[in-house]
């Protein structure tokens, strides 16, 4: 047996290799392979042409969430395109034998969301889904990365799929975090300090003090936005908070399927002296409160700074002014006191039970600023109860909002949640690129914490100042 020292990922890769291709990709083996409406349709057209089948459907999960509407989900779809791809769901999974939580279904939601929630997502899997931001399900020690259509026609046919091995990159972050600093603080800090191209060519682990204190739902948020900096996915070491987090959900393993799980998952860390082909290190007491201004996820910074000037920028002068240009900024302005139209809460970064705990922290006897509007949208069904059986919805009603149904919804705008060309919206979601949440439309991407500051103040202010 060799004692070389390796890391996680390598333990987990190197487990899944069925093949190795000499100077070629190695060929793994996909434990849980997730689908959904958008990306799914083609890739079955094409194993049929193929004539081929789904070689393990237990192993495959359908949901739909990308298209689907957020008001009203009891009625039939309007929008003819959705609609096609909804029925393209439900038909390919019935007659595929895929387990399908379409609209309606109770388990219905974002499909990084229902997995984890599911106990479906586990350590040490290897996990695969036509969407990038798959890098959610590395919070819980699996690798876990998005594919392209003609991949996922290759997972249903084989459940296997090819890839080079990614570059190692590890993320330390050490220290308490501060007051109001959120999960999704520390990973647009982490974005800002190394650009969203950053990262690219790299599978990314996080370690240190402040991904060991963080809840799952903290790690999910912070391995969802791994791919905003360019890398192929991120990946948490499995420990007591993931098996806590796992234990006892439905479609978890039970009995000794559980004690084969626990004693797999314990052997799931990176040894002392394994290396990495680029470290960075980063201290929490630098990490305040973050909100972007640009039009991508690294083009941010702390709240209560300015516009950072053209030469400070690490992304380029072009993009830098681009981008302003776009958000109809200046640059050296406070974003502070910057006027906010749209608020919206939700996504697979910010639509857990956690977000809307936060965002009811602030939220709580106050009013919605009247000319703002918000949308709150549960990342899945199960989410929407626990809001409700915690009472958040009576704090939400009585400060003046609604709480909608399920979906992907304004993150990226394919239903009719569309946020109007030139309006600002501070958002928890993950991507702020030019109309992502709608022709025109104009991104602050930020915690949950910032989005209820925003949307009691209406305008962009520091949610230290009200907690
Ligand atoms: C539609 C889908 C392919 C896409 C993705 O891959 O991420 C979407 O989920 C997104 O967030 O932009
Ligand atoms: S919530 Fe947004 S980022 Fe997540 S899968 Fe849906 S569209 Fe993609």
């Amino acid at each position: 047996m060799s004692s070389q020292p390796t890391t996680l990922f390598d333990k987990v890769w190197d487990a899944h290799v069925v093949r190795k291709i000499e100077d070629g990709p190695d060929i793994f083996f996909i434990d849980r392979h997730f689908i959904h409406e958008v990306t799914s349709p083609v890739a079955f057209l094409g194993l049929e042409s193929r004539g081929a089948g789904v070689l393990f459907p237990e192993r495959t999960f359908a949901t739909a969430d990308h298209n689907t509407p957020t008001i009203n989900q009891h009625l039939p779809v309007q929008d003819p395109l959705s609609a096609n791809q909804l029925k393209a769901l439900e038909t390919n999974s019935a007659k595929y034998g895929i387990s399908h939580w379409g609209l309606g279904h109770h388990k219905n939601g974002i499909v990084h969301v229902v997995g984890p929630e599911n106990g479906i997502t586990l350590p040490g899997m290897t996990i695969v889904c036509g969407d990038s931001h798959t890098s959610t399900h590395g919070a819980f020690g699996a690798i876990a990365f998005g594919i392209g259509t003609s991949e996922v026609e290759m997972v249903l046919a084989t459940q296997c799929i090819m890839q080079p091995k990614p570059q190692k990159m590890r993320i330390t972050v050490n220290g308490i975090l501060g007051k109001a600093v959120l999960p999704k603080d520390v990973i647009l800090y982490i974005i800002a300090q190394i650009s969203a191209s950053g990262a690219t060519g790299y599978f990314v682990e996080y370690a240190g003090e402040v991904f060991e204190n963080m809840s799952m739902e903290g790690r999910m948020t912070v391995c969802n936005m791994s791919i905003e900096m360019g890398a192929r996915g991120g990946i948490i070491a499995p420990d007591a908070t993931t098996l806590g987090y796992i234990e006892g959900r439905e479609l978890a393993p039970k009995g000794e399927a559980w004690d084969t799980l626990v004693a797999y998952a314990q052997t799931l860390k990176t040894d002392e002296d394994a290396t990495f082909d680029l470290e960075y290190t980063f201290d929490a007491a630098d990490i305040e409160p973050q909100i972007t201004y640009g039009t991508n996820p690294g083009l941010g910074t702390g709240i209560s700074q300015h516009i950072p000037k053209a030469g400070d920028v690490k992304d380029g002068e072009a993009s830098y002014q681009k981008s302003l240009k776009y958000m109809g900024f200046e640059e050296d302005e406070s974003i502070i006191g910057k006027p906010v139209d749209y608020v919206f809460l939700g996504s697979c970064t910010n639509g857990r039970i956690e977000d809307f705990r936060a965002f009811a922290s602030i939220i709580k006897g106050r009013k919605k600023a009247d000319h703002v509007t918000a949308w709150l949208v549960p990342g899945s069904h199960v989410v929407e109860a626990q809001i409700k059986e915690e009472g958040i919805l009576d704090i939400l009603t009585e400060a003046g909002f609604q709480l909608r149904q399920p979906g992907c919804s304004a993150c990226l705008a394919m239903n009719d949640d569309k946020i109007p060309t030139g309006k600002y919206a501070v958002s928890t979601s993950n991507r702020n690129f030019e109309g992502r949440q709608g022709p025109g439309a104009r991104t602050l991407l930020a915690s949950p914490l910032v989005a209820a500051a925003a949307a009691v103040t209406g305008q962009v202010t520091d949610p230290r100042e009200l907690l």
